[in-house]
């Protein structure tokens, strides 16, 4: 164990000091602002890769959210409006996962600057690589969340970035599989801390554990939320909760190809707009980052049959099995394609698919139903126009000269002189229309009560 590793200037963190490029050995102390409170932990899973694996079984039970940068999470605690500076207990949060509660009695016992750490909350996050995923440089708020935060890598190795901002210093620090990190002190509040895109190079969990300020601990709710922390939520398939990533046979059947052809999109993905929330009305589908573009170019492949592109990620048998047959859009760095099959995306990997059927074709429907309402409206509304300036007519209608002159009349209102009696079918019109048969002085064509011509102009 290292204890207040000692900081650098682009450096990185080799064994309990630090390391400058050109090899220099310096002290973390030395720096303009110390690098002070960093503590690295090797191997904390005493079940070593067996238990990892069983962890991320269990964890891959719960259902991931989308958050930023490529990232999806799972988030055990109370929920912040850090702006706000207000804290929530959800409803749906019912305590810590019982792999998490035996993994942080592990990590208790490896460190003196853990004694009374009260977890109030514990976070997953899962870095896709394929995604670009990365974890910008910040300081995680101040107001909630109290000095130390604990934190676990499994899956593949990164490197911790941390940034000094005031002195452009940066400190690198290898995090192993199965490592964890505390920070606390200058390194927590001072530093910045982050993972580049560039260090995330296959699948990471990363599992963090944060505890509350004073302030909020001894308030009413920050209490509630402790005692929270320490119950167990079962898992979601112990039906204590309904939600799932995995969707019902019914849910299942909503999944058709749509989309046809292996077609390869040049559609870029590097650019989306990240942590886009998921709004999608089945509880299992998360709607891609990106779903407008996959929407678009869905539309491109199947003249707009797919509208409702999900993603789901794909880590159940018979989901598997059923997906097989179908077609999807794989999503790359750089890609999306469509293909048949799920040979290209693997197990476990996020897939993205469309949901076609019922949404889209009864939201079809109302939209057909509403143009048809839209298209009468016109229809009478434009009969309407055209039979009030009939009403106006006298002694001169409009119209293509042949027939009643009570047709609609969608070109250019040509008056034309023409006295005598009335047309055939003027007089449903009104008693008083026709005036072609009275005196010059009293004939002429009225248009919406605005007289247009009259023979004594
Ligand atoms: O992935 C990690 O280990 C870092 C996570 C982190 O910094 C955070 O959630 O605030
Ligand atoms: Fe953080």
């Amino acid at each position: 164990m290292c204890r207040h590793v000692r900081g650098i200037q682009h450096m990185i963190v080799a064994g309990c000091w630090l390391r400058s490029e050109d090899g220099e050995r310096i002290s973390g102390a030395d720096l303009e602002v110390p690098f002070e409170g960093l503590e690295l932990f090797h191997e904390v899973l005493p079940g070593g890769e067996d238990m990892e694996m069983e962890i991320l079984a269990q964890l891959q039970a719960w259902p991931w959210q989308p958050s930023q940068s490529g990232r999806w999470k799972q988030d055990f605690g109370p929920k912040a409006n850090f702006k706000k500076q207000q804290v929530k207990i959800p409803e749906t949060w019912k305590g810590f996962p019982s792999w998490s509660q035996q993994l942080l009695s592990n990590l208790l016992c490896r460190s003196e600057t853990l004694r009374s750490f009260e977890a109030v909350e514990c976070l997953s996050l899962w870095y896709d690589a394929d995604r670009g995923a990365n974890h910008a440089l910040h300081v995680d708020d101040l107001w909630l969340w109290g000095d130390r935060i604990l934190g676990v890598s499994m899956q593949s190795a990164s490197v911790f970035t941390f940034y000094d901002p005031a002195n452009e210093a940066v400190v690198r620090v290898p995090l192993p599989r199965r490592s964890a990190y505390l920070i606390s002190g200058r390194v927590r509040v001072d530093w910045q801390h982050g993972l580049m895109a560039e260090d995330i190079s296959g699948p990471r969990v990363a599992i963090t554990f944060r505890e509350l300020t004073e302030a909020v601990a001894s308030s009413e709710l920050g209490q509630l939320a402790l005692e929270r922390a320490k119950l167990v939520a079962c898992r979601p398939d112990d039906g204590s909760e309904s939600r799932t990533d995995c969707p019902t046979e019914s849910q299942e059947k909503a999944f058709t190809k749509k989309c046809s052809g292996s077609e390869k999109l040049d559609v870029d993905v590097d650019d989306c707009a990240p942590g886009q929330a998921a709004r999608d009305s089945l509880s299992y589908a998360l709607l891609p980052p990106d779903a407008s573009r996959v929407r678009r170019a869905c539309k491109r492949i199947a003249s707009g049959a797919c509208l409702h592109p999900l993603a789901l990620i794909c880590n159940d048998r018979s989901l598997h099995n059923f997906l097989a047959k179908q077609h999807y859009i794989c999503v790359s760095n750089s890609h999306i394609c469509i293909k048949r099959g799920l040979k290209g995306c693997q197990h476990n990997k996020l897939v993205l698919f469309f949901l076609s059927l019922s949404l889209s074709l009864w939201r079809l429907l109302l939209l057909l139903l509403l143009v048809l309402v839209v298209l009468v409206l016109l229809v009478h509304a434009g009969a309407g126009a055209t039979l009030r300036m009939r009403c106006g007519c006298a002694g001169v209608y409009a119209g293509t000269g042949a027939g009643t002159g009570v047709e609609a009349n969608l070109g250019k209102t040509r008056p034309h002189l023409r006295g005598g009696d009335a047309p055939p079918g003027v007089d449903v019109l009104g008693p008083d229309v026709w005036c072609g048969n009275l005196p010059p002085q009293h004939r002429g064509f009225v248009a919406l009560g605005v007289p247009i011509w009259s023979p004594s102009r």
